[in-house]
């Protein structure tokens, strides 16, 4: 029986998480909330299909069927938990994936499998097979199956949005004005709002839309009490601290409306004075679901820039352009973010990348996934400090901003983690508590 090696434990201590653990997150996800995503991605192909052949000719037809046999088939391996497979592509990355595969073979040279795994391996692997099955298509090669869903979150967070967009602007008229106090207390505001905004991913859910209250602002101070470390404090005095010429850079996760809370907080930032340039870092292929592609980045410039409802929007947009055009905010998507590395890996990995955020003088993590990546994926006892779970990663000083999504977590105070396990069992994996994380950059110790 395929599932013979897994047993029925919790997540282990000190170890990454796996779906071999029944009863951890991991396993639940792989057996049944994957194999949905790949169900609706065959759905949305078929639903496609008529507008792609209208698009590309006849000659689409045969492709998308060959897509949809190949993720068929992607599906029947994960269901029955079959070997992984070498990445046939002309993409510099396969190699990198291909030499893993080798380096994470069982001792008698069997690859590595969907639940034996680590669950980060596993599941980048999962959305790394989806781009080569588009990959080897002629007409499908930049078809992004979770487009619609994307698109579809953003416009359901209408209200939201309006509500934030204005209120930047409503603070941001009289900007040169404002006590230090008062930019201190709009600087946490739009953190947290970017921070709740990381509630709105669509892979939890599986593709089903989220939407955030449209009051959301108002909504923050009554939030408060489900942020269970809060280390605001820290970012606004790195900020005040470091005197010249500031960089920081985004980590992005979600597109739609969290994109939307870091645009606006990256607004702030910069037009406060607090920071010279953002960089934002992107995902280069259809990812988790939800993640930020650089055009998703677009849709959302352009469809605020080009708002038939509210000109507030409209203005914000253009700004914006103007600071991409400028140089003041730029996008990026650097390879390293969509392979299987933990970001304990990065300095050995990409020692380049790693250079790059140290020029920062705060980097911004968003969301639960980047959260994985920074504790290596290890389920930590949860009172192992964040900076011993970060392990090698300390490229600058760093902020996490994270809804907890997964049965994994460092920072918190003794009893914490064990009285929310009193009073709500299921409290890693709803996206109800959050945290706020910090690192210092080692210089400045
Ligand atoms: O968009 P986020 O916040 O990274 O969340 C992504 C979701 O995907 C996972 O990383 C795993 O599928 C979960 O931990 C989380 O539910
Ligand atoms: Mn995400």
């Amino acid at each position: 029986m395929y599932l013979q090696k897994c047993v029925d434990l919790p997540p282990q201590k000190n170890k990454p998480l796996s779906a071999k653990y029944i009863r951890s997150f991991a396993f639940p996800s792989m057996k049944d909330r994957t194999p949905i995503i790949l169900t609706k991605v065959i759905d949305q192909l078929s639903r496609d299909k008529e507008a792609l052949i209208d698009k590309h000719g006849k000659e689409a037809k045969e492709d998308i069927k060959t897509v949809i046999n190949k993720l068929s088939k992607l599906k029947n391996e994960m269901t029955t938990n079959k070997s992984f497979t070498d990445i046939t592509s002309d993409r510099p990355d396969a190699k990198i994936w291909n030499a893993e595969l080798i380096k994470r073979s069982f001792p008698d040279g069997t690859p590595p499998n969907w639940f034996e795994s680590d669950w980060l391996y596993a599941e980048c692997y999962f959305y790394r097979r989806l781009k080569e099955a588009l990959e080897q298509s002629t007409y499908l090669q930049n078809y992004d199956p979770f487009l619609e869903c994307k698109v579809e979150s953003f416009v359901n967070s209408k209200g939201a949005i309006i509500a934030l967009g204005e209120h930047l602007n409503s603070v941001l008229k009289k900007v040169n004005t404002l006590s230090q106090e008062e930019i201190r207390k709009f600087l946490i505001l739009y953190l947290k709002a970017s921070l709740w905004g990381n509630r709105c991913d669509l892979s939890l859910s599986g593709g089903d839309a989220v939407s955030p209250d449209s009051n959301i602002l108002a909504q923050t101070e009554k939030l408060d009490k489900f942020i269970l470390v809060d280390k605001t404090p820290l970012v606004w005095k790195t900020l005040m601290e470091k005197k010249g010429y500031k960089i920081l850079d985004i980590v992005l996760d979600n597109a739609g409306y969290e994109l939307f809370t870091d645009l606006i907080l990256a607004d702030y930032l910069i037009s406060s004075k607090l920071v010279n340039k953002i960089r934002f870092h992107a995902k280069s292929q259809p990812w988790f679901v939800s993640d930020v592609n650089p055009s998703d980045f677009e849709f959302v410039l352009n469809a605020v820039t080009n708002d038939l409802e509210d000109s507030t929007l409209n203005d914000l947009g253009k700004k914006w352009r103007s600071f991409l055009n400028s140089g003041i905010w730029s996008l990026e998507a650097e390879p390293f973010w969509t392979y299987f590395y933990d970001f304990d890996a990065m300095k050995e990995n990409d020692p380049e990348l790693y250079g790059k955020l140290g020029e920062a003088t705060l980097v911004i993590f968003k969301g639960d996934l980047n959260y994985r990546k920074l504790m290596a994926d290890i389920h930590w006892d949860p009172t192992t400090s964040f900076r011993e779970a970060l392990q090698s990663f300390h490229p600058t000083n760093l902020l996490s901003l994270r809804t907890v999504k997964a049965d994994l977590i460092s920072g918190l105070k003794p009893g914490v983690a064990e009285n929310l396990t009193n009073i709500k069992p299921d409290w890693l994996l709803t996206g109800e508590y959050a945290t706020i994380q910090f690192d210092p950059c080692d210089d400045d110790e």
